[in-house]
């Protein structure tokens, strides 16, 4: 199965628009107020009316009311839990809205793999990231030797630092449970916006 993309970390419309033509599978908008990608209120009517890609929520630690409502804002598909998110939290997310869970975990030496065993009851995917304590978007790739202790057979996203070399290497490890490449910090111009020529590039290589 072909790896599919995702691309996050979106704020401007008019990159919005020219992101999603490239053909995409996810697009990712980030609730953390705290980031440089913070996508605040300013594009939530344009983001409304994506289609043809499912639209992903990045929040930390946010409350469970607060996303809620974010969900229906923006009409999100899919919610990326980027903090310290409990199972409980997740199941109770999962149940008040049925959306697509993705749970991000960072990565580093010390990663305990076996506090992922209760998540996999309940999430649809894993996303590893490189730990950080800004928590992600450091553009920063973890040791992916680290992912041969992941024994579980839960599909993952992999994100943290990828760019145009290094998704060969991704591609290479032919992990069947490998299910998206999520590129963000390495394809800006700035925090926010898109380098369109970077990305087709890129894309066209993970999706020959
Ligand atoms: O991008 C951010 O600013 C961000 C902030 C807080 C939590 C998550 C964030 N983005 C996610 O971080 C990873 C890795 O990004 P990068 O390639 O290292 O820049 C990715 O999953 C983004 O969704």
């Amino acid at each position: 199965m072909t790896v599919k993309v995702k691309v996050c970390g979106m704020k401007y419309p008019d990159n919005i628009t020219a992101v999603a033509s490239l053909g995409i599978d996810y697009m990712g908008f980030i609730f953390y107020d705290q980031s440089k990608r913070y996508v605040g209120q300013s594009s939530s009517a344009y983001i409304k009316e994506l289609d043809g890609l499912s639209k992903v929520g990045v929040f930390v630690n946010a409350s469970l009311s607060a996303i809620l409502d974010k969900i229906t804002e923006f009409q999100l598909n899919v919610i990326q839990l980027h903090g310290d998110e409990s199972v409980e939290f997740c199941l109770e997310l999962k149940e008040k809205s049925g959306v697509i869970i993705l749970k991000a975990f960072g990565v580093d030496q010390n990663f305990d793999w076996i506090q992922l065993d209760p998540y996999a009851k309940v999430v649809d995917y894993f996303l590893f990231d490189t730990k950080s304590s800004s928590y992600g978007g450091t553009g920063v790739q973890f040791d992916w030797s680290l992912l041969d202790q992941y024994k579980l057979t839960t599909p993952y996203f992999l994100s943290g630092g990828l760019d145009p070399e290094n998704i060969k290497t991704a591609l290479e490890r032919n992990d069947p449970r490998l299910y998206a490449l999520d590129l963000n910090s390495k394809f800006e111009v700035e925090p926010g916006l898109k380098d369109i020529a970077l990305l087709s590039h890129s894309i066209n290589t993970i999706k020959k």
